[in-house]
């Protein structure tokens, strides 16, 4: 039996479509047994990413490996080991649920039938309807449990929810927890929810401009990325500089500043500097997304 250890690795990353880059110079372990929500704006690159990271789409250049294999070559061995949903999933439009999960079954060496049977009983999925004749939410529930049958160690999700309504998306959340608290498995999950991150990530990453902008635990990012309110008697400069600050917008005496892992030092010498008072507001995973691409909340 495989043990669920995963080793993700990629550097320098490179990827570009008609000379517009999409990918530049990603660098970016990923742990094993992480929960990671993959966050970036429409068309920052998660699809590409994910892609490149499976060896789906073949990166100008850099490197991908899983557990030191080459993404673009991975043995049948490793592959066993991944499940994906992609973000459209696209099966024989003829075939209904139970077959498409036969089928696909069959090409894994190790497949739980019960698993997927008990999975589609909880989520509600019509497995005797053809997969063309299934809604999209329907399609996407279909879709995750072809991912699940092999009970990957690396499960790799893009946009796996974006069709589901609310209790399928909750129903699914608890699941993936399960799964993921169960057997320390490693799963990778690109989402615009943040919400849905914040419920079961124990990692989070931003992907902008091409590269990994931020990667840590989910706990750790909301500790460090804050928003500060300074207030005084006098009026700040309009070129305050703060330590730290992802940006600094400043309006009299006011001055507000979002800031990733500032030290408590440098924020007493802003106050002392300025004689002013500041008030630290910690920020939900929504609020971080808008502060990292510079957009006020
Ligand atoms: N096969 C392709 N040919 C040309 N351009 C492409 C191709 N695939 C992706 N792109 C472009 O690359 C950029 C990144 O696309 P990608 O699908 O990776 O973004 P995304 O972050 O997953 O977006 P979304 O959140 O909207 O799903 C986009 O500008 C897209 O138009």
């Amino acid at each position: 039996m495989n043990k669920p250890d995963v080793r993700i690795e990629i550097s320098k990353l490179c990827k570009s479509f008609a000379k517009h880059p999409v990918l530049q110079d990603v660098d970016w372990c990923i742990p094993s047994g992480t929960v990671v929500g993959l966050l970036g704006t429409n068309g920052s690159g998660k699809t590409t990413l994910i892609q490149c990271l499976l060896g789906l789409l073949k990166a100008d250049s850099g490197r991908v490996t899983i557990d030191d294999e080459d993404a673009w070559d991975l043995s049948a061995n490793t592959k066993a080991r991944i499940g994906y949903v992609d973000q459209r999933p696209q099966f024989y439009p003829w075939m209904n649920g139970a077959d498409l999960l036969k089928y696909v079954g069959a090409m894994y060496p190790h497949w739980n039938d019960a698993l997927c049977a008990e999975l589609a009983k909880q989520w509600i999925v019509p497995l005797s309807k053809p997969f063309g004749k299934l809604s999209p939410g329907e399609q996407q529930k279909v879709a995750i449990l072809t991912a699940l049958g092999n009970e990957p160690d690396l499960l790799i999700l893009d946009e796996p929810v974006s069709s589901l309504d609310p209790l399928a998306r909750r129903a699914f959340l608890k699941s993936l927890l399960e799964i993921a608290r169960n057997e320390s498995r490693t799963i990778v999950f690109s989402t615009h929810i943040t919400s849905d991150v914040e419920r079961v990530a124990s990692h989070v990453a931003f992907l902008h401009e091409g590269k990994i902008q931020w990667f840590d635990e989910l706990d750790v990012t909301k500790e460090r990325i804050r928003r500060l309110r300074f207030r005084s008697n006098q009026d700040f400069p309009t070129t305050l500089s703060i330590p730290g600050a992802l940006h600094v917008q400043v309006d009299g005496s006011m001055a507000v500043a979002a800031v990733a892992g500032t030290e408590k030092a440098d924020i007493d010498a802003v106050c002392a500097r300025y004689d002013a008072s500041v008030e630290v507001e910690e920020l939900n995973l929504e609020e971080i997304f808008l502060e990292l691409h510079h957009v006020d909340a």
